[in-house]
């Protein structure tokens, strides 16, 4: 049995934060932010937090394909915000919707998250599994810090997935899952400081990153391992982790790819992390640009904290 990708869904906090709602408390402007990062809006969470966002989105698969959510067999959950060590948001999720048969947790990879999560179920599915829901979700804007312009116009907060079920034929056709721990400092966030009766330690406060450390990794590490993935077969899109507009055209220079196929909407969510692959692909869904059909060749290609990186080539 294979896994096939059968529905996808999304779920954005109301509040909306423009470039300009942040000039108020930023040392920025709608100029600089647009130029440099294709970014005009993003969606903040106020109350609700990430296993909030993903359980709106487990809902929503679970309504729009009208399943048993008792036939779920599991629940990962990518993400680098989750609202708890533990419980994990996944759990949270399962017991929200009733998949009382599920296994569920969370899968941390930051911005490749989605990716390695996909993966994960495709080999859950080779191994018997038969359903579950693949969801990326993302409240960084409790993580970051407020008062560094140079990270806090970057991120947003969302939540989107798939239903993923077994099929006489393979979807899932290749996947590479890479990391690189040496550079793990070029983006880090959620310090846990070891406070106990015996040790008390300084927290680092807030997301720190080394934007250009990881333009480099994106323009090098994840072009390289995109073309290796690919290899000789034809792609009809990329749905690249949205993190920069100008990264994202560079790469796809770098690969000799019309932009066409390399859709963005980071325009109106900023980076959303784990989530901005599936909300990318739910809006092509949606506007019926991927049909869902098995005809479209697509890689999802996520790259970011850790360092982490992947391509999985999927048939949609
Ligand atoms: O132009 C400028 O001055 C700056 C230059 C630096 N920029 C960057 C650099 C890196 C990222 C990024 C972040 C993640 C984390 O999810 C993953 C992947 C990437 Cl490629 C996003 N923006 C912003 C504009």
């Amino acid at each position: 049995q294979f896994g096939r990708i059968v529905a996808t869904a999304r779920y954005l906090p109301s509040k909306v934060v423009t470039n300009n709602d942040l000039t108020q408390w930023l040392d920025t402007s709608d100029e600089w932010i647009q130029s440099r990062t294709g970014i005009k809006q993003r969606h903040i969470a106020e109350e609700e937090n990430t296993s909030d966002l993903c359980t709106q989105v487990a809902k929503k698969l679970i309504e729009e394909q009208n399943i048993d959510p008792a036939t779920i067999d599991f629940i990962i959950v990518a993400t680098m915000s989750p609202d708890y060590t533990s419980p994990s948001v996944a759990c949270i999720v399962q017991g929200a919707v009733g998949a009382s048969s599920a296994m569920a947790f969370d899968l941390s990879a930051a911005c490749a998250g989605f990716v390695y999560a996909v993966a994960t179920a495709e080999n859950f599915i080779r191994s018997g599994q038969r359903r579950g829901l693949v969801i990326g979700g993302e409240k960084t804007s409790k993580l970051i810090d407020w008062t560094d312009r140079s990270t806090a116009v970057l991120f947003g907060d969302g939540a989107a997935g798939v239903l993923i079920e077994a099929a006489d034929e393979p979807y899932i056709t290749k996947q590479n899952l890479n990391a690189d721990g040496r550079r793990s400092k070029s983006l880090v966030s959620g310090h846990r400081p070891t406070n106990s009766l015996f040790y008390q330690e300084e927290s680092q406060g807030g997301l720190t990153m080394d934007g250009r450390g990881i333009w480099n990794f994106a323009m090098n590490d994840v072009t390289t391992s995109l073309k290796e993935c690919i290899g000789s077969d034809s792609v009809d899109y990329y749905l690249f982790h949205q993190a920069n507009r100008r990264i994202i055209e560079k790469m796809a220079k770098k690969l000799k790819e019309p932009l066409e196929k390399f859709p963005i909407n980071l325009t109106n969510y900023g980076n959303t992390s784990a989530a901005s692959i599936p909300i990318l692909l739910d809006e092509l869904v949606e506007a019926g640009t991927i049909r869902l059909d098995g005809t479209q060749n697509t890689v999802f290609t996520g790259y970011g904290g850790g360092l982490a990186w992947g391509n999985v080539l999927v048939r949609l």
